[in-house]
């Protein structure tokens, strides 16, 4: 089967999952920024979701600079939201700091 994009209402409901993320202007893409305590941390974290990133086969877009990391979820297969980016965006909240 292949991937479904979200519906206005299952996004509402994934979104409750994710209070840390918010939904991009155009609702295409959900975004998070994050601050570690120095490059090494941020590129560790980063580090670790790339490998669950290439296990799901699903990537972050994201942008690094030092200790910060804002990464924007979507699903270009369906042009929007897909529970792939709400599971990826749980895993980046259970490995955060
Ligand atoms: C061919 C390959 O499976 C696809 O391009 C995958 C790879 N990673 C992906 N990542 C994201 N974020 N969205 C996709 O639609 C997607 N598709």
């Amino acid at each position: 089967m292949p991937i479904a994009r979200l519906t206005d209402s299952e996004c509402e409901t994934a979104l409750g999952t994710v209070p840390q993320w918010s939904l991009r202007e155009d609702g295409l893409a959900i975004v998070r920024t994050l601050k570690f305590a120095d490059f090494s941390e941020a590129f560790g974290f980063m580090t670790r979701v790339a490998i669950e990133a290439e296990k799901a086969d699903h990537h972050p877009e994201w942008f690094n600079v030092y200790n910060k990391v804002e990464i924007t979820l979507t699903t270009h297969d369906v042009n929007g939201l897909s529970k792939r980016d709400i599971a990826l965006a749980q895993f980046v909240d259970r490995i955060a700091p």
